[in-house]
């Protein structure tokens, strides 16, 4: 009898040079968490301003022992960031920074995936009015792609540069967008209440979020004009053809990580409560990060916590005539560092997946 034939092995791929500026932060470890164990990536540059010339694995000890985690943390230099041969650069940085270093990168032939809120809003005045600052860089926001996969993987395989979206929106959005498109909710009568882990805030001293201010505790904040409203309203509107406006208040838990959302809506006249669910499923049957929990099935961090899937339940409340649409992801994970690393897949032509299947 014959042998079973053996598979030829794969050739070795060229791995993919990309940067992460801003490595030390929060979302910063999470990019250098999967891009040191992504298959098809060789991280050839993280920058610190206070930890320069210190290793990854010296920073963060759980990074010690994995192939690649005696990279030494350098300045946020561009001209030291391309000589790195980066063809891509992650920013990790505080809004206002990134502008600034991206445009130095995209000048120096990088592409660019933005975590920041720098070029997530295509009018600056808007930015100007939720950032109280003027804005950066505006001639960069034309061609800037609002980084949603499940939304425009086209227009991201092709771009320069990425406005990675925010944890919040990304919580109200991709349970929205599909009910908007299709007319199935009243626009006028959103409301979101996001609970959020506290790496949310980011990696710094401040007061208010010493471990004795936040555990034990939850309070709202932001409101009731929080910053995201800016691009969630205008993503909002893009899928609803018409301006809308809606309620958003963010509340901070004693977490880590994670995010829970609650989106409510009347529903639209004449909608049957079965089209909420068969709209979900023809926007996201066979997105590999979204996962529909059905009817009646609360989304739970628990669940997500350390992954990059977003999941989404919903109920109908027949007295009030609203949808209920509850979801649930990590900030630092779909909300942060796991979608920035689904775009540059898309970028880079490599498998939308890679790098981001742990659960
Ligand atoms: N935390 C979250 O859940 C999410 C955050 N985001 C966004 O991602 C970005 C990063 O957030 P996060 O990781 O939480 O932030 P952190 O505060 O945890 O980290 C910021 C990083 O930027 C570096 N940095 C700060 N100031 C400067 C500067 N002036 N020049 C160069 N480098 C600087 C810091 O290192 P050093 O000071 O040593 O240089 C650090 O590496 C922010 O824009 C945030 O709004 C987006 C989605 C979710
Ligand atoms: C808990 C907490 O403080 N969260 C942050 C949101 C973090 C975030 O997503 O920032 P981006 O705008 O860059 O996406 C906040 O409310 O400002």
């Amino acid at each position: 009898m014959a042998s079973p034939e053996i598979p030829a092995m794969p050739k070795a791929m060229e791995r993919v040079k990309a940067a992460i500026v801003g490595a030390s932060g929060y979302t910063g470890q999470e990019l250098v968490r999967r891009l040191l164990l992504h298959p098809q990536v060789e991280l050839t540059a993280a920058t610190s301003r206070q930890e320069e010339g210190r290793s990854l694995a010296d920073v963060f000890p759980r990074f010690r022992a994995v192939p690649g985690a005696e990279l030494k943390f350098i300045l946020p230099d561009p001209d030291a960031i391309a000589a790195t041969g980066a063809r891509f650069a992650f920013l990790a940085l505080p809004h206002g920074v990134a502008a600034e270093i991206g445009r130095a990168l995209l000048e120096r032939g990088l592409r660019v995936i933005d975590l920041s809120a720098d070029f997530r809003i295509h009018d600056s005045a808007v930015y100007e009015e939720f950032y109280d600052h003027a804005h950066p860089a505006p001639d960069l926001l034309a061609e800037a792609i609002y980084g949603l996969p499940e939304v425009r993987p086209e227009e991201i395989k092709a771009a320069r540069l990425i406005a990675s979206p925010g944890c919040y929106p990304t919580s109200i959005l991709l349970p929205l967008l599909p009910l908007l498109r299709e007319n199935l909710i009243d626009p006028a009568t959103v409301v979101a209440n996001s609970m959020s882990g506290v790496s949310g805030a980011g990696r710094k001293a401040d007061l208010s979020l010493l471990f004795c201010e936040c555990n034990e505790s939850a309070r709202a904040y932001g409101v009731p004009k929080h910053r995201h409203l800016s691009e969630i309203e205008q993503e909002l509107s893009l899928a609803a053809g018409q301006p809308v406006v809606i309620s958003f208040i963010p509340h901070l838990i004693p977490v880590n990580a994670g995010i829970a959302t609650t989106t409510t809506a009347k529903l639209g006249a004449g909608v049957d409560r079965a089209q909420i669910g068969e709209a979900l499923e023809k926007a996201y049957a066979g997105m590999p990060f979204v996962r529909l929990l059905g009817e009646g099935q609360p989304a739970d961090t628990k669940r997500v916590t350390g992954t990059n899937f977003i999941d989404i339940g919903w109920v109908h409340d027949p007295r009030t005539d609203r949808v209920i649409l509850m979801s649930a992801e990590d900030n630092l994970g779909k909300g942060a560092g796991g979608q920035a690393i689904q775009s540059f897949n898309l970028m880079a032509g490599l498998c939308q997946t890679a790098g981001l299947q742990s659960v």
